[in-house]
């Protein structure tokens, strides 16, 4: 557990980059430092690995002021990984990795093989191993910080930023990756972003910090999207937070109906005689696009003759997923598939809505906020 105690920073120029901040990070969790540009957010973890000391207050790790330990010693417990990586350009990326055993007296043998094991962890195929960190790409490289961070088997980890510099669909994959791994390794993550997408969506808590380094608001991410403290949080949470709230509410209470389904390959004679949409299924019952109402077939079904679906909802994952499916797709019937991608059946977006209501009237009449 961290524990930051009334912390102040006013650096030698006279910036005031935290302000008289207290709270808690718990063991085990990620807990996420979300704000605009210059908000004290690097300035605040640096407290924690004693990059940074704070001009008043105290940062507590596992009940110890981190002044009475050695720096050197509190760094070994606590993994940093930051933008770009940091990467030791003239190093493999395995020896890259390895140098955090080979600190600790590892053999270069067992270093390495620790660092392969790693490696193989943050989902990174074995030969790249043999490359440099330049013949990577900015998702490679990232996923190697990683790997480095984890080598000494930190119980804490500091990220700063780790994943801006990659693309969205390469940042998406890392977030995804952090999270597995965080179910395997359950540490204790402090984590940096100005996105509050990112923030959200790994955060088991998140702290909004506002210009000036005040603590706007410190809640789980769906207590931020459902009561925004203030004005400010509001606006830096974005417009569309009723939308991603869905997000955690779980698919309890889904009921997926059948829509009628032609196969690939089917013909003309085995459109159902029913005038709607009709689903095309692949041989492995996969969802493949929508025939038109009134559609005829020529010939054999094939994907030409097919509009395009919508989002595919997963069974027993979130209600975002299941909305967005209904509205993506052209049917307006949100097809829903299993863990294997197999189709199960279809919902529309009033049945999601109407489920967001009355789940909504129920917590209502409990008495709590909906
Ligand atoms: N060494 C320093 N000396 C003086 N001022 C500093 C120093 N480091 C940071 N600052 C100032 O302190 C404030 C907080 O900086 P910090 O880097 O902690 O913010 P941040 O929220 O991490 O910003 P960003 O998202 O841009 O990285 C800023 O106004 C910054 O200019």
């Amino acid at each position: 557990m961290i524990e930051f105690q009334s912390v102040h920073k006013q650096y030698g120029n006279g910036t005031v980059a935290v302000q008289d901040l207290s709270l808690t990070v718990e063991a085990g969790t990620i807990t996420v430092l979300v704000g605009p540009s210059g908000c004290g957010k690097t300035t605040l973890m640096r407290m924690v690995n004693r990059m940074i000391d704070p001009s008043s207050g105290s940062v507590l790790l596992d009940g110890t002021d981190i002044r009475e330990r050695d720096p050197a010693r509190l760094r070994r417990g606590i993994g940093y990984v930051i933008q770009q990586a940091g990467l030791f350009p003239h190093r493999t990326v395995l020896d890259n990795v390895a140098t955090v055993p080979r600190l600790f007296g590892n053999s270069r043998r067992d270093a390495r093989r620790r660092a392969a094991e790693l490696l193989e962890r943050v989902g990174l195929p074995n030969d790249l191993g043999k490359r440099y960190p330049v013949q990577l790409s900015g998702g490679q490289q990232q996923r190697v910080g990683v790997a480095r961070a984890l080598a000494a088997d930190p119980p804490v980890l500091l990220m700063d930023e780790p994943f801006s510099a990659v693309d969205p669909v390469v940042r998406a994959d890392l977030q995804d990756e952090l999270l597995r791994l965080q179910d395997e390794l359950g540490k204790t993550v402090l984590f940096v972003t100005h996105d509050i997408d990112e923030a959200i969506k790994l955060g088991d808590r998140v702290a909004v910090l506002r210009q000036g380094g005040y603590l706007a608001q410190y809640a789980a991410p769906d207590d931020l999207l459902a009561e925004p403290a203030d004005d400010f949080v509001t606006s830096f949470v974005g417009r569309d937070r009723g939308y991603r709230r869905l997000s955690f509410l779980d698919s309890q209470g889904v009921c997926p109906e059948q829509a009628d389904t032609i196969r690939i390959g089917d013909t003309s004679a085995d459109v159902p005689s029913r005038a709607g949409w009709v689903l095309a299924l692949d041989h492995e019952r996969r969802p493949r696009g929508w025939l038109l109402p009134d559609a005829t077939v020529d010939g054999q079904l094939t994907e030409n003759q097919l509009l395009a679906g919508g989002s595919l909802y997963t069974e027993g994952t979130s209600l975002r997923g299941a909305l967005d499916a209904a509205l993506s797709a052209p049917s307006g019937l949100g097809v829903v598939v299993d863990a294997d991608g197999a189709y199960v059946g279809v919902v529309t977006a009033r049945h999601v809505l109407d489920l967001i209501e009355s789940r909504r009237r129920s917590v209502t009449t409990e008495g709590a906020v909906p």
